[in-house]
Parts: C-alpha cells; sequence; structure tokens
C-alpha cells in the first residue's frame, strides 16, 4: 500500500491514474450490465419468448410477432434454449407437488447452480426486473379438480407469470396485507399476467368479498371435476397422510343404513358446486369466471387451453404442440415446462392410485350430488356430463 501510494502515485501523473481507474469502473459496469441483459433475456424462466420483451423496441416486436405466429418447436430451433433452471416445488398440502422430469434438480440445487454459474449480480437483476403486481387473474378452485396442471401449463405462456406456491392470502394470511400478497407475487413485464392459484378459496366464505375489494375487474378460474371423482381424490390424498383415517364409505355416511349422507364432511361439501358458486355469483358476473373441466383437461389440454387464454385475452401459444401423453404416467405432461427444456409431468401427489370404493356407495353419492350438478349446469350455462360417468365410476374404470 505504502510502495502503491509513495512510489507509483508519485511518479505517475494523477491524470493517468484518474484515467486507468476511470476506464476500469466503466468496463466493470458494462460487464454487469450484459450480465444483466443476458439474465433478463432468460429469466428465471426458460422461455425464448423473453427475448422479443426485454428491449421493446420495433424490431423485438416483430421477434415477439414471429414467435407467437411459429410452432413453439420452430422458435425453439431459431433462438435456441438456455435453461436456468430453478425447479418449482409447490409446498401446498400433500407433499411433493412438484413437476418432476427426467433431470429434475431440487429448487435448493438449482438455485446453488444458478448461484455459481451467474453469481449474485445477475440474480439481483433478474428479479429485480419489472414490477410486482397484484394478480389480475387467479385459479380459485377447486381442490383436486386439476388445478396444478392448469397453472403449469399457463406458466408456459410467456404472457403469464405466476407464483409457486399456493399464497392462501385471501382465507389464511388476510391479515398481513396486500403488500404482502403483492411482494409473493413475481415481476411481470408490461402486457403480462399475473397469477396466482389457491384452490381452497372456491369453499372460503370471506374470499369474494376480499377479493372483489382487492380488484373487482379480476378473472376468475375454477377447474370443475365431477364431485364423486373429486371427493375420492381428496379422501386419497388425506389417507396418503394420515393412514389411520377410516375408510371412505364409513366417512361419507352420517347414517348407512338409511343412506344418509354426511354432507359437513370436507370431501364431501366442496363438490357442492352450485352453492359455493352462489357467494361467488353474489360479487363477480359470470363473464368474469371460467370454468374448466378437470375432465377434459386430461383427455384435451390443448382444448381447455385454447379457451383459458381466450378468457385471458391471451393469444393461443400454449396448444397441443406442448404436450404429449405419457403412458406411465398415465396423464398429459409438458414437453417444456416454464423452468426447463426438459418434458416433465406432474408429481407422485397428482394422479394418485384412488382405493377402490363400493360401487353402492358411489351410487349414492351421484343420487346426492345429482340435483346440485344440475343447478351448477344451469348456473353456468355449461353441461359437464358427470352423470354419464357415473356407470364407468361405479365399475371402478374412471377412479
Ligand atoms: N396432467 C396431469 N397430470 C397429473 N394430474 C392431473 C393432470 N391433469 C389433471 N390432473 C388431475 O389433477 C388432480 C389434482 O388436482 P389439483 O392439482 O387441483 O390438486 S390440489 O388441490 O392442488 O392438491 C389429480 O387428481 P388425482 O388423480 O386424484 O391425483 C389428477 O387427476
Amino acid at each position: 500500500m505504502a510502495f502503491w501510494s509513495g512510489t507509483v502515485a508519485s511518479k505517475v501523473p494523477r491524470k493517468i491514474l484518474f484515467m486507468f481507474t476511470l476506464s476500469l469502473s466503466v468496463t466493470y459496469l458494462f460487464y454487469s450490465l450484459m450480465s444483466c441483459y443476458n439474465s433478463l433475456q432468460f429469466p428465471l424462466q426458460d422461455n425464448f419468448a423473453y427475448q422479443a420483451r426485454s428491449a421493446g423496441t420495433e424490431e423485438t416486436t416483430l421477434v415477439r410477432d414471429q414467435l407467437y405466429s411459429t410452432s413453439a418447436g420452430f422458435a425453439e430451433a431459431q433462438f435456441g434454449r438456455r435453461s436456468t433452471a430453478v425447479s418449482i416445488v409447490d409446498r401446498e398440502e400433500g407433499g411433493d407437488h412438484a413437476w418432476t422430469g427426467t433431470q429434475r434438480a431440487s429448487a435448493t440445487e438449482s438455485t446453488a447452480l444458478r448461484a455459481a454459474t451467474e453469481g449474485d449480480l445477475q440474480v439481483n437483476c433478474t428479479s429485480d426486473y419489472g414490477e410486482k403486481k397484484l394478480p389480475q387473474a387467479i385459479i380459485i378452485g377447486v381442490k383436486k379438480g386439476g388445478t396444478r396442471a392448469l397453472l403449469e401449463a399457463l406458466r408456459v405462456h410467456p404472457d403469464v407469470r405466476a407464483v409457486g406456491n399456493e399464497p392462501h392470502f385471501f382465507d389464511r394470511n388476510y391479515e398481513k396485507g396486500l403488500d404482502w400478497y403483492r411482494d409473493l407475487m413475481p415481476s411481470t413485464l408490461e402486457g403480462q399476467i399475473t397469477m396466482e392459484k389457491t384452490p381452497s378459496y372456491f369453499v372460503t366464505n370471506q374470499a369474494p368479498k376480499r377479493i372483489h375489494t382487492m380488484a373487482r375487474d379480476i378473472k376468475l378460474i375454477i377447474v370443475v371435476r365431477n364431485p364423486v371423482t373429486r371427493a375420492i381424490s381428496d379422501y386419497t390424498q388425506t389417507l396418503s397422510k394420515k393412514p389411520e383415517i377410516p375408510t371412505f364409505e364409513v366417512l361419507a355416511f352420517k347414517n348407512r343404513t338409511l343412506g344418509l349422507i354426511d354432507a359437513s364432511w370436507s370431501a364431501l361439501r366442496i363438490g357442492i358446486y352450485a352453492l359455493h358458486l352462489e357467494s361467488w355469483m353474489q360479487y363477480f358476473p359470470l363473464s368474469q369466471m371460467h370454468f374448466v373441466s378437470g375432465e377434459r383437461l386430461i383427455v384435451d389440454p390443448a382444448g381447455e387451453m385454447a379457451k383459458v387464454q381466450d378468457f385471458l385475452g391471451l393469444k393461443r401459444i400454449v396448444t397441443d404442440k406442448h404436450f404429449y401423453f405419457n403412458k406411465t404416467k398415465g396423464f398429459p405432461c409438458l414437453k417444456k415446462p416454464e423452468d426447463s427444456s426438459t418434458p416433465r409431468c406432474l408429481g407422485k401427489s397428482k394422479g394418485r392410485t384412488h382405493p377402490k370404493i363400493e360401487p353402492d356407495v358411489i351410487r349414492r353419492l351421484h343420487k346426492f350430488y345429482k340435483p346440485f350438478n344440475m343447478m351448477f349446469y344451469q348456473m353456468t350455462g355449461q353441461n359437464f356430463e358427470w352423470e354419464q360417468q357415473e356407470e364407468s365410476i361405479s365399475r371402478g374404470s374412471l377412479v
């Protein structure tokens, strides 16, 4: 130090020293900005379309339009892909709800990897870019309807940014305030929609009013599934965590001999969709709600996605090209999820094998739900055709 200040500083003119320091700083600044720019091209999401967004010039708008009009496969070939994968581990009820891929890394692993390869500066640049906004659309239900599959498919869309976990703001965390809620959201660029999913909102009494207070023009998405299968799915999840619980048949009845259904059991109560929808209709017009068929989401994911994208005012970018049917899983899976370039199916807590329920009980439950289902079809103007599934469910081929 003494050498530096004493010998060099005295020999080299101060002006040269100043110029040298200045050029070093400028170089450093330049590289920092470049690394920010790189990470903005592929922010957290492994999505080529972000290239078009980051600069916002006419030229980039053109690139964006090209991306919209080309198939995902073509776009990938044109622009290449770089993965800055951060696995989205869904900590919702039921354990591991992340999409599992052949090369899936844990959140900790990939975060560490990212830090090691990109450096802290880039991570900060990425996370600071854009603006955190309150959601403009929420998947409010229903539990076990297929909400995770829908959200993950939507996240493939370049104009959708969603929080991975379920925030449970309007039911469990409301007292934490809107700033807390907003802070959970990912940053968005102009034109992007912020979304979240918490399936319990649909059956939370205070949720419609609270959501209305936050944003009266919000778009609500509800994934509905045959209430009988949904109840069995719900029970299967609880059973996986508490194997000691009574059988489905025992829990479903107040009095089995009299055939008296226990509608206070949450697994059954959630499926009375008409009842819950009534509370939402007091605050929101039907035009602000979109109902997704959980059954169709499995047999025709692209078809359901087209309707959801239309409802959200998005270009139809998520199409059949994004899905493939995985025979082992028995479900459609994503060819390229938001955070990775490798195909991925949902985790093992989705698509579980259901216990075999006595056909008699299933028939009884169908009878119980029938009037509520009819009411629901009438209210929504959509026939979900659950009655036609009764036979196959009773035979055990649909559960
Ligand atoms: N693509 C794909 N892969 C796997 N599973 C799929 C898919 N699409 C819909 N489903 C159905 O989603 C059911 C789980 O629903 P949710 O994600 O809403 O569950 S949760 O409320 O978030 O726990 C889950 O219910 P179970 O089959 O009972 O496990 C699935 O039937």
